[in-house]
């Protein structure tokens, strides 16, 4: 028999940081390729904040890599979501784009510039939907 007792994690959940990009009125979308159960859906740019990043520069090396985009991170979008039974939160924040980059699909399927009356037109992740939420507000 292992002696060895199941430990709680007490470590902080890991944070997942997320970017709502509007321009001209509308907010990118952005269709997940992976992993199976996810794929097809759609959720807004970002990823995990890794060791010894903070959130803005994680959020700026996500949208580098996932669209090939600088950006200048701002303010909160919704509130602190929580991912994976509490293992994990989603961050999300309104981010600019510099200098007139403009994204492309690098690592996802496909990507959408969706107005308030088109934001129900895709799919999101289930997670996604508090954020969705606030996006009326700052997209009329
Ligand atoms: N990027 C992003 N992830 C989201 C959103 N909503 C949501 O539930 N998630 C979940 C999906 C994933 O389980 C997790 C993010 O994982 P990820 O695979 O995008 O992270 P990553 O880019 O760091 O990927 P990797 O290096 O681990 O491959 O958060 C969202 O709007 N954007």
């Amino acid at each position: 028999m292992p002696s060895e007792q199941y430990v709680r994690p007490t470590s902080s959940p890991r944070v997942i940081v997320a970017a709502v990009i509007i321009t001209a009125g509308r907010v990118l979308a952005c269709q997940r390729s992976a992993p199976p159960e996810a794929a097809g859906k759609w959720e807004f740019p970002g990823g995990k904040v890794e060791p010894g990043e903070t959130e803005h520069q994680a959020l700026a090396r996500e949208c580098a890599e996932e669209l090939g985009v600088r950006v200048k991170v701002g303010d909160r979008v919704g509130p602190d979501v929580p991912l994976a039974h509490g293992r994990a939160v989603l961050r999300v924040y309104a981010v600019t784009l510099l200098d007139g980059d403009v994204p492309a699909a690098l690592e996802h399927t496909s990507m959408r510039w969706l107005t308030v009356d088109q934001l129900g037109s895709v799919t999101w992740l289930p997670a996604d939907k508090p954020i969705v939420a606030e996006l009326p507000a700052l997209l009329s």
